[in-house]
């Protein structure tokens, strides 16, 4: 058995459709250390999801499997909190009331009434949404509404917390203070963490490895890259880090041009498309965060 704390162990997937069987994966072996926090990279429709949704345990694979602290995964579980893109939060109860229910799946024997008031009020601390913990979710924003499902999943206290493209709907700027706050709880509670990303610079700002997957079907893991950035990260400063800027460029580059399965042979880079990549990132806007008020950040164009 591995030793890992999470192990995705040759895993293959195939749907099956009214022209026959669709394998989406092929292969996927990874490998995650307790506390590191990996994202998932790689072209639309390439199998992040499927990745996910198999080590949620709500698709199983067709061959190989995960393994979580030593356990095989086989159906879905509390020890893996799932965030959406589209916070799924039940709208006819207030925020406060969305963690609660999550809350009392878990610790409704081991916690009195008390310590699950107090263990509620503090992930909702925890992802600044104490002042508005009872209101419902058609009372928030988009991104209040996004930090209350991130509050939910960390109170369950999960071996693994999977989120698929948790900032994707929100607006660039509520998006970097999300991302910095999760950077803040991920510094203070060491969470094992699968991301799934189409945002390079929140890939690298946030990651210890960036998983980059090849394109479908018969997805699997192209290339993993080390992001070997000290934390606490700050995102201004990484803005002009040589560092930085070169693990965005290999991912950029992998994205554009070294997308294909590992044993096909890889084109050399052409100098128009390493122009691209580096226009690309030339192009970048540079955001700067002023204060944020309770609710959302406030912009200073930088
Ligand atoms: N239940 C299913 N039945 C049939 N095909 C499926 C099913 N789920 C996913 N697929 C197919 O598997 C492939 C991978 O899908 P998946 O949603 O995992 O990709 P993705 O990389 O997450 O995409 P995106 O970045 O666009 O969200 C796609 O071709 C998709 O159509």
């Amino acid at each position: 058995m591995s030793s890992s704390y999470l192990s995705i162990e040759g895993v293959s997937i195939e749907f099956p459709t009214p022209n026959g069987p669709f394998k989406a994966l092929d292969s996927v072996d990874l490998k995650i250390n307790k506390g590191e926090f990996i994202s998932l990279i790689g072209h639309s429709g390439c199998g992040k999801s499927t990745v996910l949704n198999i080590v949620a345990g709500l698709y199983q694979a067709t061959d190989g499997g995960v393994i979580l602290d030593g356990k095989e995964v086989d159906e879905p579980g509390p020890e893996r909190a799932v965030v959406f893109q589209n916070h799924s939060l039940l709208p006819w109860l207030t925020a406060y009331q969305n963690v609660e229910l999550a809350v009392k799946t878990v610790f409704k024997k081991t916690m009195s009434k008390a310590e699950m008031r107090d263990w509620i009020e503090h992930h909702l601390k925890l992802v600044h949404m104490d002042h508005a913990m009872h209101k419902r979710p058609d009372e928030i924003s988009g991104g209040m509404k996004q930090r209350v499902g991130i509050a939910r999943a960390l109170a369950m206290q999960p071996k693994v917390l999977l989120m698929d493209e948790p900032f994707g709907a929100l607006d660039a700027l509520t998006r970097a203070h999300l991302q910095d706050s999760l950077m803040e709880i991920q510094n203070e509670l060491n969470n094992t963490v699968i991301m799934i990303t189409h945002d390079v610079d929140e890939a690298v700002l946030l990651s210890d490895r960036i998983v980059m997957m090849t394109n479908g079907p018969e997805a699997t893991v192209g290339q993993i890259l080390d992001i070997d950035l000290p934390r606490p990260r700050e995102r201004l400063a990484l803005a002009d880090d040589p560092t930085y800027n070169h693990y965005r460029a290999e991912v950029l580059r992998f994205l554009h041009e070294r997308h294909a399965k590992p044993d096909v042979p890889m084109d050399t880079p052409s100098a128009d498309e390493a122009e691209q990549a580096k226009s690309e990132q030339a192009a970048k806007p540079e955001l700067k965060l002023a204060t944020a008020t309770k609710d959302e950040p406030q912009v200073v164009n930088g």
